[in-house]
């Protein structure tokens, strides 16, 4: 029989920077303000489903009085992005319970806080939710924890690649994460003087790009360019007739697609490069904003607990931290780039290609050219 509150915290959906940081100011501000045990589960839903937990306390983990929590990347807790929670439900709810918890803190993106949300509703948990992920596509909060970690890590790439692009005339492919959200595409894009910026929420057509290329070596003498591609645009057209790297673009990322295509714009062959960042991005040392937003967010969290203010997510808007209902946030999650907001403007002021705004269904499809030499030779218009 406990006599202190006792709260329970968990990480899940994709790792990212910042999410240690979250779990620090959750068990300081609970300990340290509250008198409260902050009970540490395992592996998120997993956790529950078993009953898995440590007692989390502050200094647990400190070498020589620091605490690395703050600036570790990933999470000591563990987490998964996949599970069959349906199936699971009942156990994972009774986990809540054989773990004596009063209220349960999870950190998760738009996936994991819409299931806990569901098992939370269900096992009438008390619950409040922390949005984290490098894709920010949860909705009503302007930041997530990771984000703006994943974007200086595209930004550091880009500036990388930019030095070897013009050394070699070449232009550079960069896949970046982020799902169906053109998130970080657009903002490390931008950050990193990317010429082409393709995600999934604007259509684009492979003409356009190669217009564009084309523009930038005969305006501006231009020999090199760096492409930034989300992983969930769509290919415009099936490839599996085509003699490129790329037969289909369920055996390659979109960045090779791309790549493939504009290898074709000219007479004269484009030498294209891809790199694919993958899950460099999620690692790292998490940045001061985010350290910032991860600690703002687990104080407010435990300070929600405290006010019995549960089925709330912590959010970021206008520079302040608030309450949003989940409810609301799992309505409107994922939360896709605005097209028409400030920053696709900003970024075509600037001479960057985001797309022609024209709808797939009506744009002119290129057809897999038979040699490298022609250029849009064959033009089938859908
Ligand atoms: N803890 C979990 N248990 C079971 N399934 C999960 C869990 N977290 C996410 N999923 C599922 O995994 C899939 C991918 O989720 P996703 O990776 O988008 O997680 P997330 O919480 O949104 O975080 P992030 O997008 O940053 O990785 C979704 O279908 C989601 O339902
Ligand atoms: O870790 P996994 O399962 O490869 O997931 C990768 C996915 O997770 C994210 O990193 C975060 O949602 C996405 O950007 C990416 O598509
Ligand atoms: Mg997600």
């Amino acid at each position: 029989m406990k006599n202190r509150k006792r709260i329970g915290i968990l990480t899940s959906g994709g790792d990212c920077p910042g999410l240690n940081a979250v779990i620090r100011a959750v068990v300081s501000h609970a300990t340290l303000t509250y008198d409260w045990e902050v009970l540490g589960i395992s592996y998120a839903t997993q956790g529950l489903l078993e009953a898995r937990a440590t007692t989390l306390k502050m200094h647990g983990l400190d070498l020589r009085g620091i605490d690395p929590l703050l600036f570790m990347g990933g999470t000591i807790l563990g987490t998964i992005n996949k599970g069959d929670t349906l199936a699971h439900a009942s156990e994972i709810i009774a986990g809540y319970q054989t773990l004596e918890l009063d209220a349960l803190i999870g950190i998760g993106g738009d996936g994991s806080l819409s299931i806990l949300h569901n098992l939370a509703h269900q096992g009438n948990w008390n619950f409040v939710g922390v949005p984290k992920t490098i894709d920010n596509d949860v909705a009503l909060t302007e930041r997530s924890v990771g984000f703006d970690t994943a974007v200086n890590t595209i930004t550091n790439a880009l500036n990388s690649l930019t030095f070897t692009a013009a050394s070699h005339d070449r232009v550079m492919i960069v896949e970046v994460m982020g799902r169906k959200a053109g998130h970080l595409a657009l903002q490390a894009g931008i950050a990193g003087g990317a010429d082409v910026i393709l995600i999934p929420e604007i259509p684009y057509s492979i003409e356009g790009i190669c217009q564009h290329l084309a523009q930038l070596r005969d305006r501006s003498w231009r020999k090199f360019a760096i492409v930034v591609v989300a992983e969930g645009i769509e290919a415009i057209k099936d490839l599996s007739d085509c003699d490129g790297l790329c037969q289909s673009t369920l055996t390659c990322g979109m960045g090779q697609y791309i790549a493939d295509q504009i290898s074709h714009c000219s007479t004269e062959k484009i030498e294209t490069r891809v790199s694919v960042l993958g899950h460099i991005q999620r690692g790292g040392i998490p940045s001061a904003l985010d350290r910032l937003v991860a600690t703002a967010f687990g104080k407010t969290a435990v300070d929600l607990v405290a006010q019995g203010k549960y089925d709330q997510m912590v959010a970021w808007q206008n520079g302040q931290v608030v309450a949003v209902p989940l409810q609301e946030v799992m309505l409107q999650s994922p939360s896709p780039v605005d097209a028409n907001g400030y920053l696709v403007p900003i970024a075509r002021s600037l001479g960057i290609y985001v797309g022609d705004g024209f709808q797939f269904s009506q744009q002119s499809k290129v057809s897999c050219l038979e040699n490298d030499n022609a250029f849009l030779t064959k033009r089938e218009t859908h």
